[in-house]
């Protein structure tokens, strides 16, 4: 299964295209719409989020609530659009309306972006930048998880720590409607109405908060990955993934950054086996994965996001046409997107997870797939 996006922050619409999902597998709007949702929210976002209300259409791929096995072309109109169609405009002509965006801001694209391709008008680089971006990556990411679903996997995801506040509440799957229902997906209360606090002093200040961000995979089979060659490792296909999210700046399989610290005798899980139960651990300090394999126990994985780079009390720059010193220009920002990232982690880890099963299992139908899954958790217990 691979995948494109396409698409300006202020353009018409993102677009995006599968390719390489199974045929039948059942599919609606209803499946991914729920997760833009989810991606939208979060206390601490600006106002571009009461603009938008992202919805999905499908523009090829589905037929009556199935997939038929043809590239699934996906869009999401901007509604920001109505309010830069000149600015946006392809045609030329509009030039001497546009609002030049000189004053490279630090922590962006801006810079090397208008370097690289030869902008100076920078706002041709953020454009593509932008986070934006992730609303159709998790569009992507929330069809990889309709799939993933079918073979007994679930998934979660949370804000662990923001500002210096680290959720006191240990993850537990029965604390998932909290954090659904929490305005920035914690586990913990107390850590959330603190955490709100900070994020609104940060505002007053003009300042920007960024934070660490968990999720976890439960029900997936020992194997995915491999352990053979170095690009079909799946922890390095997850930090990739990862990575990609715009302003993620870490991150590491289940404790990685603290194991590092420990003696091994406190870092690694023995090995157990139980008959009808098969192999299984008692701990996962590995956080899900061994040797670039899934270990069959949960997968955990963390990300640190980086305080948004906009400020509204701007950093020095300098003005890339007059070479001026400037303060950087200030963009509609967020505060905080540390609440949307997580959701964002959790689908586009999804996405990886999906591949590895359609790497391992192949199959054109959903049923081939799904039988093989199953057929392979027998070997498993059988070894
Ligand atoms: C959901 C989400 C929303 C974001 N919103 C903003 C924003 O409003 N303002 C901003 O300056 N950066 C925002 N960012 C981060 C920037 O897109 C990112 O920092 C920038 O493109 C530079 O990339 P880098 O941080 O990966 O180096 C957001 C990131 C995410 C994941
Ligand atoms: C549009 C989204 O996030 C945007 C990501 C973003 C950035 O610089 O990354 C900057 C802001 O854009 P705008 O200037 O239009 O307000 C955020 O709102 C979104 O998440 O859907």
């Amino acid at each position: 299964m691979r995948f494109l996006t396409a698409g300006e922050s202020h353009g018409p619409q993102l677009t995006g295209i599968v390719e390489g999902l199974p045929s039948q597998l059942p599919l609606t709007v209803e499946d991914i719409n729920p997760w833009l949702k989810k991606r939208q929210g979060g206390y601490g976002r600006g106002r571009r989020m009461v603009i938008e209300t992202d919805t999905v259409e499908f523009m090829s791929g589905v037929r009556a609530g199935r997939t038929t096995g043809a590239p699934v072309t996906l869009v999401i109109k901007n509604s920001d659009y109505r309010n830069w169609v000149e600015i946006m405009d392809p045609a030329p002509g509009n030039e001497p309306r546009k609002k030049a965006l000189t004053a490279a801001r630090p922590g962006h694209a801006d810079l090397a972006g208008g370097v690289k391709y030869g902008h100076k008008d920078l706002r041709d680089v953020l454009e593509r930048a932008s986070a934006r971006e992730t609303a159709m990556r998790v569009a992507i990411g929330a069809i990889a998880h309709k799939l993933l679903s079918f073979f007994g996997v679930e998934s979660a995801s949370f804000v662990d720590g923001m500002a210096g506040v680290w959720s006191q509440v240990p993850f537990d799957w029965s604390l998932k409607e909290r954090i659904e229902a929490s305005p920035v997906r914690m586990t913990d209360p107390q850590a959330e109405a603190e955490v709100i606090r900070r994020i609104d002093e940060a505002k007053a200040a003009g300042d920007t908060l960024g934070g660490i961000i968990e999720a976890r995979f439960k029900g997936l089979v020992m194997g995915l990955g491999s352990q053979m060659h170095w690009e079909r490792k799946l922890d390095g296909r997850i930090a990739q993934m990862v990575m990609s999210i715009p302003a993620i700046k870490g991150v590491e399989i289940g404790p990685g950054f603290s194991n590092a610290m420990k003696p091994g005798s406190q870092v690694h899980d023995p090995i157990y086996w139980e008959e009808g139960r098969g192999y299984y651990r008692q701990s996962n300090r590995s956080g899900g994965t061994e040797a670039g394999m899934t270990t069959g126990e949960e997968l955990v994985v963390r990300a640190a996001l980086k305080p948004i780079a906009t400020l509204m009390k701007p950093l020095p720059t300098v003005d890339v046409v007059t070479h001026q010193p400037a303060d950087a220009a200030r963009e509609r920002s967020d505060v905080t997107a540390a609440p949307a990232a997580s959701v964002i982690l959790e689908a586009l880890v999804g996405i990886v997870l999906a591949q590895a099963y359609l790497e391992k299992f192949g199959g054109d139908t959903l049923d081939e797939l799904v039988e093989r899954v199953e057929r392979y958790k027998q070997r498993v217990l059988a070894y």
